[in-house]
């Protein structure tokens, strides 16, 4: 487990899974949902925080549900390539994934998974994904992706998602059949499993109990799945409290519906930049005119 500080904000990240588990403001305040029921050894993946997908999204393949980057044990990339850096990035760390030989029976393709986790100015929080193909026989390889983020909410009712209105989407609850969202921003009322397809690289969730706005910044993952288990389907998930998910909710960066295809050499990036705002935030402000609004600096 790895521990930062960066002007009095934090995070933790684990090796199992490059799973970070905890990102907390400068009042100390934890802004991602981690289950008290948590499991923080294999074969399961840690439920909450931000686990990567990766090969795999979902049942979108042959492989285990979300691929198997999450319950791997991931190591610290001491010598990492170049990244742009932002100067007033204080605390980051670089962890690397290559796939073992029990790997490569599942998915038999070379890879090298370079992750930056960061804190930026005012406890921004930034994780970038760099996923390269080393297959030596001249193979390209595709895969689904998404960063898995559980948010910690005061009351899920009390929560609106703005930026994925009218956007097409796939419903989980209803065999992956395509819809269009209907209405204002989306609200809470029942359980909810969906992938918006080609979503802006801004979203909001704005929490009204607690006066917090998150805004999700994503570069590099078209789409965005949110995802809910509500009340029945908490209780049969044996690592998730009876009534947790009322006080989470996923707003997961992805690229699912169509796969990322990268040949030999060929290197991939994807970023999700994380911010948490005091709620006088109002809508309308992801309108791209007015984004200078949401200071977002790493
Ligand atoms: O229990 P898991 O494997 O962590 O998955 C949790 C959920 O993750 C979401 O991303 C999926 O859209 C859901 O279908 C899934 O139930």
């Amino acid at each position: 487990m790895l521990q930062s500080y960066s002007e009095d904000c934090m995070k933790v990240v684990y090796l199992y899974g490059a799973q970070v588990t905890s990102w907390k403001n400068d009042h100390a305040e934890e802004l991602l949902f981690v289950s008290s029921k948590a499991i923080f050894k294999p074969p399961k993946a840690i439920r909450g925080g931000i686990p990567i997908c990766f090969p795999q999204f979902g049942t979108h393949g042959n492989l285990e549900q979300h691929g198997f980057a999450r319950n791997r044990l991931w190591t610290i990339d001491d010598n990492p390539p170049p990244l742009p850096v932002n100067p007033a990035i204080k605390s980051f760390v670089d962890l690397i994934l290559r796939p073992s030989d029990e790997d490569l029976k599942i998915w038999p393709h070379s890879f090298e998974f370079r992750l930056r986790v960061a804190l930026g100015p005012n406890g921004d929080l930034s994780l970038t994904s760099r996923i390269r193909n080393t297959n030596t026989d001249g193979r390209s390889f595709s895969y689904t992706f998404a960063y898995h983020t559980y948010f910690s909410v005061s009351d899920i009712s009390e929560v609106r998602v703005e930026g994925l209105e009218t956007m097409d989407y796939l419903d989980n609850l209803k065999g992956k059949e395509r819809f269009t969202e209907q209405g204002d921003a989306i609200v809470f009322e029942s359980e909810i499993d969906k992938v918006y397809l080609a979503a802006p690289s801004k979203i909001a969730i704005i929490d009204h109990e607690k006066k917090r706005t998150f805004v999700l910044t994503k570069e590099g993952l078209p789409d965005a799945v949110v995802w809910n288990p509500w009340d029945k389907k908490a209780k049969a998930m044996q690592d998730f409290g009876d009534g947790e998910y009322k006080h989470m909710l996923c707003v997961e960066p992805a690229a699912v519906e169509k796969p990322i295809t990268l040949k030999p050499g060929e290197e991939w990036k994807g970023r999700l930049a994380l911010s948490a705002v005091p709620s006088s935030y109002c809508s309308g402000q992801l309108d791209p005119l007015k984004e200078h609004l949401i200071a977002l600096n790493i």
